[in-house]
């Protein structure tokens, strides 16, 4: 009995957890907006543009948006190693895909690893966020614009939308996340994942 009202208190009160991958070419500028998302979400400071290398491994950002806990998943995005982001796929509940839009010698790049990204099984579903990144430079393309250049088929059901961001100054970002967070809320995707971790739970009790 005790552990079904613990249950019920857990579910009521405990806030859902969301793991986002972001993922995009090198030198799309994620680890600079993780590092902008902490600065804006969580107490932390997040580390200023100058002292961002380029990764190699993993960075996680946690942050507190309204009543959901994010968990990001940075990951690097040189060519060698993007092999290693499947290995994410699974346990995602969305993705964010940042794009250089100062960059357009680089699209054709970013489209080929967002298609294979989008063609793999374990994303099904996934809701994703194309962020037209460094709107700061002038010559950056608009969220319409990245859109026409990108020309994803195949999104099908898919929930996805294009946002016009800045990693430096912040632009966009507000927006980008409250859409993110209400669309995770809500998604098929969500919901298969939350019942997968209860059978699991429940397989190893
Ligand atoms: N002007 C401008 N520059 C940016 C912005 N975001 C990132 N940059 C710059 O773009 C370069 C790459 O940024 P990173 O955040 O390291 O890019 P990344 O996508 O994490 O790269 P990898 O880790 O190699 O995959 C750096 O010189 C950043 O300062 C932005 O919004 N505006
Ligand atoms: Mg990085």
């Amino acid at each position: 009995m005790f552990s079904l009202f613990y249950g019920l208190w857990k579910y009521i009160f405990s806030k859902t957890e969301f793991h986002v991958l972001i993922l995009g070419i090198d030198k799309a500028g994620k680890t600079t907006l993780l590092e902008k998302l902490k600065a804006q979400y969580s107490k932390l400071e997040g580390l200023p543009p100058d002292r961002i290398v380029p990764t190699v491994g993993l960075n996680i950002g946690r942050v507190e948006v309204s009543n959901t806990k994010l968990v990001f998943w940075d990951l690097g995005g040189q060519p060698g190693l993007r092999s290693i982001w499947e290995k994410y796929y699974e346990e995602a509940h969305a993705v964010i895909y940042v794009v250089d839009a100062a960059c357009p010698s680089r699209f054709e790049d970013s489209k080929s690893a967002l298609e294979k990204v989008l063609r793999h099984e374990d994303m099904q579903g996934a809701p994703l966020l194309i962020l037209a990144n460094k709107q700061d430079l002038a010559d950056a393309v608009s969220a319409e614009e990245l859109g026409q250049y990108l020309d994803l088929k195949k999104l099908d059901e898919r929930v996805f939308t294009f946002e016009a961001v800045s990693a430096y100054d912040g632009t966009g970002i507000k927006e980008s996340i409250d859409w993110l967070v209400e669309v995770m809320e809500r998604s098929k995707r969500t919901e298969m994942l939350r019942i997968r971790a209860g059978s699991m739970n429940s397989g190893s009790a």
